[in-house]
């Protein structure tokens, strides 16, 4: 069986989040005799290009409204990935040095059609068409109602939502850039009187999953104005929880981290990292590090750290490392807040992957008060480093996490995002910190469990065989 992914980012090509991490893996685990799984990005202008070197396997034009763009495929030429990835060029348009901004309609509707006319070509079609998140949810729609995608109308598409809240909206005005298709059914792209490539994906796609089955739930409910929809295609929906990439994230050979480390040599292991972030921060070793890692934006709960931050910080047992980027005023916040806690306080305002390793490896605790977190891989990662996660119960972090409090727990859960349910959780942690004994067996617990991608791959392959 062929699959193909297509998606806006993959690891280690171009990551922003969490996208990249599953793209980025989950190929690799599907990967085995019976199935071939191969990815397709847009090819930007960054490290991973640049550094790389890359073979045309196909060239043509793209016709996005009245215009018309000369694109290229391009595929990997090494085989670094353990699985085939290539890559539609369309150089001004979609060859820029950033993910996303604010052009991505253009941008990534360029690459959805280029993507498309390039399978046209192919001897034999893809036996399932993935596609993750909105920049490639008009796919579903025009495998389904463009003229010149007939061909396609057997393949099965799945739709996999990482995240619901981004949903790639645009006014019906640039209806034109879509290739053409019967006009009787321009409804199926419109969601709210706008042009909603989530939506149009949820209506069209033969199957849609979502990253955990609690977030599969919690979006019939909310899911920033498509509740309704979700609740009307349930028949067709799946929640399944993603895995981690055992080879990129384990303690044991992970090169990015200062000293490797297993369930006996833990004790050793994390003290050593923490270690390096305690001498490159200015913080103290001898107390518990809490650090929170990822994008600075309402979803995450981070607009309350800064006041959450300066009530926990009161107590000067406790020492904070948080590593983001995202909204400019929670960033200012995060930096101000340097000086009146230097030697117990510290941020790296900006993206860095290397050091986001060392601090699942050397922290004590993991911080996640998300509003929305449809799976989280954060957490997970964090277990695998002996990490205890800190965490609000909800979607895929309900999900993984159990509370200290209940039988065999190993996290510290709490229901709400308030600076008080984030400085009460926090005061719990080092409570917890305090019981050595308790600590020595949650850390040896929370590195054996087992969230690589193999079971969750499995799902996959179950589904795409249920339609294929
Ligand atoms: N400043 C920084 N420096 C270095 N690394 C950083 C970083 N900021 C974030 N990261 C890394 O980016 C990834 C974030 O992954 P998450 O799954 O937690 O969140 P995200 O919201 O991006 O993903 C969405 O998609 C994923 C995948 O489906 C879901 O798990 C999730 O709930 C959903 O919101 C992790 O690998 C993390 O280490």
């Amino acid at each position: 069986m062929n699959i193909i992914h297509i998606s806006a980012e993959c690891y280690p090509v171009a990551k922003v989040g969490g996208l990249a991490d599953v793209v980025g893996a989950l190929p690799k685990y599907q990967n085995n005799s019976e199935i071939s799984s191969q990815v397709i990005m847009p090819f930007y202008d960054i490290k991973f290009t640049q550094q790389n070197t890359f073979s045309s396997v196909f060239e043509s034009e793209l016709y996005l409204g009245e215009k018309t763009y000369k694109y290229r495929i391009l595929k990997l030429k090494n085989k670094s990935l353990d699985f085939e990835i290539f890559f539609v060029d369309v150089p001004n348009l979609v060859f820029k040095d950033y993910v996303y901004s604010f052009d991505d309609t253009k941008r990534f509707l360029a690459f959805q059609i280029a993507a498309l006319d390039w399978m046209l070509t192919w001897k034999k079609l893809p036996d399932i068409i993935h596609c993750h998140d909105h920049h490639t949810g008009l796919i579903p729609f025009m495998l389904q109602e463009c003229f010149k995608y007939e061909v396609f109308r057997k393949t099965p598409n799945i739709l996999t939502i990482h995240n619901a809240q981004y949903q790639g909206w645009f006014s019906h005005d640039n209806v034109n850039l879509i290739p053409a298709f019967d006009f009787n059914n321009v409804g199926l792209l419109d969601w709210g009187g706008t042009i909603n490539p989530l939506a149009a994906a949820i209506k069209c796609a033969w199957k849609v999953t979502t990253v955990s089955p609690s977030y599969m739930e919690e979006m019939k409910e909310s899911a920033n104005g498509l509740e309704s929809l979700l609740l009307s295609e349930s028949d067709k929906s799946i929640g399944i929880l993603n895995g981690i990439d055992w080879k990129v994230w384990n303690p044991e050979t992970d090169l990015s981290i200062v000293k490797n480390y297993n369930q006996k040599t833990v004790a050793s292991g994390k003290k050593a990292n923490k270690k390096e972030l305690c001498d490159t921060f200015n913080l103290d070793i001898d107390k518990p590090l809490f650090a929170f890692i990822g994008r600075l934006v309402g979803e995450k709960g981070s607009d309350l750290f800064p006041e959450a931050f300066k009530i926990a910080l009161q107590n000067p047992n406790i020492s904070i490392l948080l590593l983001g980027s995202g909204n400019k005023e929670t960033e200012a916040q995060l930096e101000a807040l340097k000086k009146d806690f230097d030697g117990q306080y510290n941020a790296f305002i900006g993206y860095d992957e290397k050091l986001s390793h060392i601090i699942y490896a050397g922290a004590d605790f993991l911080l996640m008060p998300s509003r929305v977190e449809p799976c989280g891989l954060n957490q997970m990662y964090a277990l695998r480093y002996g990490t205890i996660p800190i965490v609000r119960s909800i979607g895929g972090l309900k999900d993984t996490v159990v509370d200290v409090s209940e039988e065999n727990g190993f996290g510290i859960c709490h229901e709400d995002v308030t600076v008080s349910d984030i400085t009460t959780a926090i005061e719990r942690g080092l409570e917890l910190y305090e019981n050595k004994p308790q600590i020595k067996k949650i850390k040896a617990q929370i590195m054996k469990i087992d969230h690589s991608w193999n079971a969750s791959a499995k799902q996959y392959i179950n589904l795409y065989k249920s339609i294929n």
